[in-house]
């Protein structure tokens, strides 16, 4: 059986536990702090980073995006991508890219607000609350195009996919992390998205939270 290292405010990690649930695959999680020494990250990736699918020989397989690819190439039905090489899959690979740069943002900018006052960058803050609302905006968007005549709301190709699945793991992270963050007045049609994503069990079953994290790290 599959065991998946996960932790329980992580977007990427989320993605994946998404994913797997939609295509019925029966997994083991193993919920971790990346943070604290005991993680076992790194006997898996050399990246020290979760999500790591372990798989039942022992190989780690990591980073999200290859993560989801892996488990479309191995697992392809239910789809969540269109077929490799068409432009909705290209387009659904482009959203995840805008979603997980999002989600680097707003970890950089997490451990940036947990360093003393007199040690945060200002504009290395500003730098990355750009990033954040240029992708949202851009995921918007993609949103308000997905809700055009008969595309049934969704980021690509008028089906539910990656896409959705990435943008809506930013939207949970936000909730998580930043619950000042006012996407929800800037962006309607992402509400609108959150709100057709949260009748799936995928996400039901899968809501962030935050974590206690026992080690220092910056
Ligand atoms: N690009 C990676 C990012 C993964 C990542 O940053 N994971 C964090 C945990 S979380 O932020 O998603 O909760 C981690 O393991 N960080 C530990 C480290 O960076 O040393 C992916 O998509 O898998």
């Amino acid at each position: 059986m599959y065991r998946l290292i996960s932790a329980t405010p992580s977007p990427y990690a989320r993605k994946v536990r998404i994913a797997l649930a939609e295509k019925g695959i029966p997994f083991e999680l193993a919920t971790e702090v990346p943070w604290d020494s005991s993680t076992a990250t790194p006997a898996y990736n050399p990246l020290e980073k979760l999500p790591v699918l372990v798989l039942p020989d022992g190989r780690g397989i990591y980073e999200s995006r290859f993560v989801l690819e892996w488990l479309e190439a191995k697992h392809p039905d239910p789809p969540l991508l269109a077929p490799a090489g068409t432009d909705d899959a290209l387009a659904a690979r482009q959203a995840e890219v805008i979603a997980d740069g999002v989600c680097d943002a707003l970890v950089l900018l997490f451990w940036e607000r947990r360093r003393p006052e007199e040690h945060q960058s200002v504009p290395w803050m500003a730098r990355q609350r750009r990033k954040v609302d240029g992708g949202l905006r851009a995921l918007s968007a993609l949103a308000e195009a997905g809700e055009g005549g008969t595309r049934g709301g969704w980021l690509v190709g008028g089906r539910f996919g990656l896409a959705d699945i990435a943008a809506g793991t930013v939207l949970g992270y936000l909730d998580v992390r930043f619950p000042e963050h006012p996407w929800r007045s800037l962006h309607p049609a992402l509400v609108r998205l959150a709100g057709r994503l949260a009748e799936r069990p995928s996400f039901r079953t899968t809501m962030p939270s935050p974590q206690r994290i026992a080690d220092r790290v910056v």
